[in-house]
């Protein structure tokens, strides 16, 4: 049987806005009260999307959230008609309102954590949506993600859902960002290596002092357990906090990883050689480990040009390409390390840039923006399809942004009661689009 690995990339939601929202993400807060391009947003990812849909990889969309998100509004005690609700919000609680239409559901890297089934004692495919409580914009996304992931992976035959975990600190859990899947083949069981920032029951270990840690030890020990791996199977490593205190708030803000490939940044790590020889003697394969020196490229140009947000693909015909943010183009000494990096003796043989600044000026690059999920032939065909790229899906996502996005969106307009009708209008005809049913609460 044949295996892949599938993206599957955020539709920008129709209030993407610069609020600078996540203390610790360099990027969203100093572009915080930019004027944002919604319409552009949507079309650069959807760009990326069909580009990678055209070079023969499988790639889906996931749905963006309802935004803005009237139903937590209202629970926090924001009443009246809904136009009523954003007023009050907007004059009582500024910060609360724009916490509340944030467009970050985009990142799907952040949805969720996938083990393939390849890896799981009960063989299936799992998924736990990610609770992302270290940020009040984030933690208001996993119910509505885990309602879009079961409307596209349906069939309990294949794929078995969790329950996000305890919303509590203990347990933040940001996803696929701190997590990578290593292996020889898509098909065979891999290697599933989970980085966290800090571990709450295990105080005397380093911890960050300035910003915050967002995942822990013990999110990634559940969902390591929630999705049946065995210890020889899976790597804790934690990540050093001194980067997460230079900006790097996920793991994947400094490290990717695919098949036998592991590219990091010299300081992502605590205990790199410890830990990367254990990865080894669990691997079926010989791991390429591609280090990039400090030397070469320093911590700050590895964020400001999202070097490690990159997304290394398997391509149909064997080799390895990086798709990359064009602002890793327009860095000098990325752009030199990326030119080199493919003349190594390593499978990555290309890179392709891509132009996803509207996401990037809020800290999300080209990985960032999509979900990995492995599956063989059977799985994929169980796959909900009408959330797969292709040339309709691509022309019919496009009218449908043009439609109905803005192209200037400011702070001021988030209390504007026409763009919650504007966005609902848009999500209710895309569930239509994709076939999801009611998946948001304004549906249901
Ligand atoms: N994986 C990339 C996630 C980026 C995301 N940015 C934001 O939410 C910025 C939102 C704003 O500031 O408007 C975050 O930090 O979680």
């Amino acid at each position: 049987m044949k295996h892949f690995e599938a993206n599957f990339d955020g539709l920008v939601g129709p209030t993407h806005n610069y609020a600078g929202l996540s203390f610790g993400n360099v990027a969203s807060q100093s572009n915080a009260a930019l004027t944002s391009n919604p319409k552009d947003a949507a079309k650069q990812g959807l760009k990326k999307a069909k580009a990678l849909a055209d070079m023969g990889m499988v790639q889906g969309m996931l749905a963006p959230q309802e935004r803005p998100d009237l139903h937590t509004l209202r629970r926090i005690g924001f009443s009246g008609t809904d136009a009523e609700v954003l007023q009050k919000a907007a004059q009582q609680a500024p910060a609360l309102l724009q916490a509340c239409c944030s467009a970050s559901s985009m990142w799907t890297a952040n949805a969720a954590t996938v083990s393939p089934s390849a890896d799981t004692r009960d063989g299936k495919l799992h998924f736990t949506p990610a609770n992302l409580v270290d940020k009040l914009h984030r933690s208001i996304e996993p119910s509505t993600t885990g309602n879009i992931l079961k409307a596209i992976f349906a069939d309990s035959r294949h794929f078995h859902h969790h329950e996000h975990l305890p919303e509590h600190p203990s347990f933040g859990d940001e996803g696929a960002a701190n997590h990578t899947r290593l292996c020889s083949d898509y098909g065979r069981a891999g290697v599933e290596v989970f980085v966290y920032g800090r571990a709450v029951t295990s105080q005397d270990m380093p911890a960050p002092k300035k910003y915050p840690a967002r995942q822990t030890l013990e999110a990634s020990q559940a969902v390591a357990r929630l999705h049946q791996l065995e210890d020889d199977n899976t790597v804790f490593m934690q990540q050093n906090p001194d980067v997460i205190d230079q900006g790097v708030f996920h793991n994947d803000v400094i490290a990717v990883g695919n098949q036998n490939v592991l590219f990091y940044h010299e300081q992502a790590f605590l205990h790199t050689q410890e830990k990367l020889a254990e990865i080894q003697r669990k691997m079926d394969t010989d791991m390429h480990f591609i280090e990039v020196p400090t030397a070469k490229v320093g911590v700050q140009d590895a964020v400001k040009s999202y070097l490690f947000n990159t997304q290394i693909i398997t391509l149909p015909n064997g080799e390895m390409a990086i798709i990359a943010p064009t602002d890793c183009e327009e860095n000098a000494a990325v752009h030199a390390y990326l030119t080199e990096l493919v003349t190594f003796n390593t499978p990555i043989k290309k890179v392709h840039y891509f132009d996803v600044k509207q996401s990037m000026q809020n800290g999300g690059g080209p990985a960032c923006l999509r979900l990995r999920v492995a599956m063989n032939e059977a799985e994929l065909a169980a796959v909900n399809p009408n959330v797969m790229m292709n040339d309709a899906l691509f022309s019919r996502l496009n009218q449908w942004v043009d439609k109905h996005y803005r192209d200037r969106l400011t702070i001021a307009d988030l209390a504007d009661p026409q763009l919650l009708v504007e966005s609902r209008t848009a999500l209710d005809e895309l569930t239509q689009i994709m076939k999801l049913g009611s998946v948001y609460q304004f549906q249901r």
